[in-house]
C-alpha cells in the first residue's frame, strides 16, 4: 500500500527541495495542485483530507489555516514553518533529539528552523549531559546561504538587490528561532543570536562559543565531543568530527546534502571552546528533515531519500 503524501506549498524553495526527495520512491503517492489551484481553500482543503501525510511548506499564517482546514483525525502534518515549534500537542521533529517513538506516534510534527538545528545538536545533548548548566548564558553565531529567506531572498540576491559579502540581522535581539532553542534545549536563559546572510545560495555555519575554563565542573572538550557522539550515535545524518585538522571550515561543507557535522573546537590548554554545527539549511536544515520525519512516521526506512 503506497502512502498518500500532499505538499501545501510544493511552488516554495522547501516544497520543492522536498519534492525532489521524495521523487521516485513507489511506496510514495505524491500530490501537488496545479498553478490554478494551489491557492485555492476547497482544493487545499480536498488535498489537505486525501493526505494521509500533508507536509507544509507555507509562511507561518498559512501553515496555521491548513491546518485548520483538516477537519478529519486521520491525516499527519509535518509544519515546515515556525507556527508550531513550541506549541502544545505538537512533536518537536528532531528525532535524534526528541526520540523517534515520539515522531512516529505524532499526528502534529513541527519541522525544525534551521539555526535551531545546529544549536539545538551541539547544546541540548550537553545541557542533558550536566555539561552546559541549564542557566548558562549562551551565545550563537551562525551563517546562513541566502535561500533561507525563500522566494523573496532568493530573487533579492540573484537580481543583484544585495551585493554585500556579510549581512549580519536580528540586531534587535530578537528572531523567529530563539524561542525554540530555548524550549527544545531546556535552557532557562534565551542564548543571544547573532545571524548573518553570506552570497552563497545553500549552507549553513552555527557557532557556540563557551569559555569551559570558567564554567562548573570546567569540562573538557573531549567530555564535550564524547557526550555528542554518544547522543546522536544512530542516526543516520548526524555525524561528530573529531578529526579536522584543516585551518578553516567552510559555510558549504554540507551544502547539497542532508547530513549535520559537528565540531568541538577548542585551545590548546581546554579553557575555551566553540561548538560548531555544519549543515545545508534546505537540507537537514528543512526539506531533509522533514523526509527524515516523513519516513518515521510512515514507518519507513528513515534515511530514505535522504542525500547523505
Ligand atoms: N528556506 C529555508 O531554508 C527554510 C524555510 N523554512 C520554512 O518553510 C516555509 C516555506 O519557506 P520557503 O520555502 O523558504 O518559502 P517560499 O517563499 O520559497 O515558498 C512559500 C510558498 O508558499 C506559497 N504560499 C504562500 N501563501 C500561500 C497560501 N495561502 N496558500 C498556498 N500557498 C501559499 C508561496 O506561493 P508563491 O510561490 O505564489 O509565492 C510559495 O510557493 C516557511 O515557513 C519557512 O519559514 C524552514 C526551514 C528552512
Ligand atoms: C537567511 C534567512 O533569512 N533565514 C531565515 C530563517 C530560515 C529558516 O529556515 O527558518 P524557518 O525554518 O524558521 O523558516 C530567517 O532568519 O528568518
Amino acid at each position: 500500500m503506497t502512502v498518500r503524501i500532499f505538499i501545501d506549498g510544493a511552488a516554495g524553495t522547501t516544497g520543492l527541495e522536498i519534492r525532489e526527495r521524495l521523487a521516485d520512491r513507489p511506496e510514495l503517492n505524491l500530490t501537488a495542485l496545479s498553478d490554478a489551484e494551489r491557492k485555492d481553500a476547497d482544493a487545499r482543503r480536498r488535498a489537505l483530507n486525501a493526505a494521509d501525510i500533508v507536509i507544509l511548506c507555507l509562511p507561518d499564517d498559512a501553515a496555521r489555516e491548513a491546518v485548520a482546514l483538516i477537519d478529519n483525525d486521520r491525516t499527519k502534518v509535518i509544519d515546515a514553518s515556525t507556527a508550531h515549534r513550541v506549541a502544545p500537542g505538537w512533536v518537536y521533529g528532531f528525532p535524534e533529539v526528541t526520540g523517534r517513538e515520539r515522531v512516529a506516534a505524532a499526528r502534529r510534527v513541527s519541522n525544525p528552523g534551521c539555526y535551531s538545528t545546529g544549536f539545538i545538536a551541539l547544546v541540548a545533548p550537553l545541557v542533558k549531559a550536566g555539561l552546559i548548566p541549564a542557566d548558562w548564558p549562551l551565545a550563537c553565531n551562525a551563517v546562513s546561504g541566502y535561500s533561507g529567506g525563500g522566494k523573496a531572498m532568493i530573487a533579492d540576491y540573484e537580481s543583484g538587490g544585495t551585493t554585500s559579502a556579510y549581512a549580519t540581522y536580528a540586531l534587535t535581539l530578537t528572531h523567529k528561532h530563539v524561542p525554540e532553542m530555548q524550549a527544545h534545549c531546556g535552557l532557562a536563559v534565551a542564548p543571544i543570536f547573532a545571524p548573518a546572510v553570506v552570497p552563497l545560495v545553500r549552507g549553513m555555519i552555527v557557532d557556540v562559543p563557551l569559555p569551559l575554563g570558567v564554567m562548573p565542573g570546567t569540562p573538557s572538550p573531549a567530555a564535550l565531543r564524547a557526550a555528542l557522539a554518544d547522543f546522536h550515535q544512530g542516526s543516520p545524518v548526524v555525524r561528530v568530527i573529531a578529526n579536522h585538522d584543516a585551518a578553516t571550515l567552510t559555510v558549504e561543507r554540507c551544502a547539497g546534502s542532508d547530513r549535520l557535522d559537528l565540531f568541538v573546537f577548542a585551545n590548546a590548554d581546554g579553557t575555551q571552546a566553540r561548538l560548531v554545527a555544519a549543515l545545508d539549511n534546505l537540507g537537514k536544515g528543512a526539506a531533509g528533515a522533514a523526509v527524515q520525519n516523513l519516513n518515521i512516521m510512515a514507518g519507513l526506512e528513515e534515511a530514505a531519500g535522504l542525500r547523505l
